[in-house]
């Protein structure tokens, strides 16, 4: 079955009758340009809005207020209390998420040396964005949607971003959609690919299937699909 399906979705005029379906694939890069459409269908997934037409599943099961317990959604602008310390922001999402895990959001927060005590805004960008990081990967959701997180930030922070994916989503139970413009370093990481243009869906691919059997990189597809 698969994770998420659309069936002939519109919304507005971002998203015309668009249909598809993503696999349970680990790491899904969401690649488009700016204003393609990819924070709208990310919010239709994650059950945050509601399509004018068409229908949406999770796991087969219509998306809406069931499924919506089951996505960690990490939208694009920041969304971090700034007058909460680190620690403060764990608690605070432990009790909003039955299936946060406070344990490996600490052991996450040492690892990047992210002090309990400090206040968010007293914290760095690159610092905001690995904490936001790690209150979407510490939760068990099957499904963890992050919108755009490696914008404006620097190569080694934008770096950590993506090995914390790939290291600490539990991809035998999770899968995880990475919307970004930054294809060139997403690359490596990625299972699954969804390129998407002007509210249309123009590629969705097994990453490894196009190394090994067309000799393709992301890049090459993306060039192919825009001839
Ligand atoms: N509720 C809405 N009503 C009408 N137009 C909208 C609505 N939401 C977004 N748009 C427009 O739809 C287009 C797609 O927006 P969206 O934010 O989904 O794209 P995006 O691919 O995430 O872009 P970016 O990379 O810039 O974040 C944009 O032109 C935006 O202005």
């Amino acid at each position: 079955m698969s994770l998420i399906t659309f069936e002939q979705v519109r919304y507005k005029k971002v998203l015309h009758d668009l249909s598809f379906s993503v696999p349970h694939a680990g790491i899904i890069g969401l690649i488009g340009a700016n204003g393609s459409g990819k924070s709208t269908l990310l919010h239709l997934a994650a059950g945050l809005i509601r399509p004018a037409q068409g229908r949406i599943c999770m796991n087969g099961e219509p998306v809406g207020r069931q499924t919506r317990e089951k996505v960690a959604f990490s939208p694009e602008r920041e969304w971090l209390y700034p007058f909460f310390s680190v620690r403060q922001s764990l608690q605070l999402a432990a009790q909003l998420h039955p299936d946060f895990q406070p344990e490996k959001a600490e052991a996450l927060t040492s690892r990047f040396k992210l002090e309990a005590d400090k206040e968010v805004r007293h914290l760095s960008k690159g610092n905001r964005a690995r904490l936001q990081a790690i209150l979407t990967l510490s939760r068990s959701a099957p499904l963890l949607i992050m919108d755009e997180p490696l914008s404006g930030l620097d190569p080694v922070t934008r770096e950590h971003l993506l090995d914390m994916m790939a290291e600490h989503t539990e991809l035998e139970k999770q899968s995880i959609i990475v919307s970004t413009h930054e294809v060139a370093e997403i690359e490596l990481y990625l299972d699954h690919l969804l390129f998407m243009q002007d509210g249309r869906m123009l590629v969705t691919a097994n990453v490894e299937d196009l190394r090994e059997t067309k000799g393709m990189s992301v890049l090459d597809v993306m060039r192919e699909a825009l001839l």
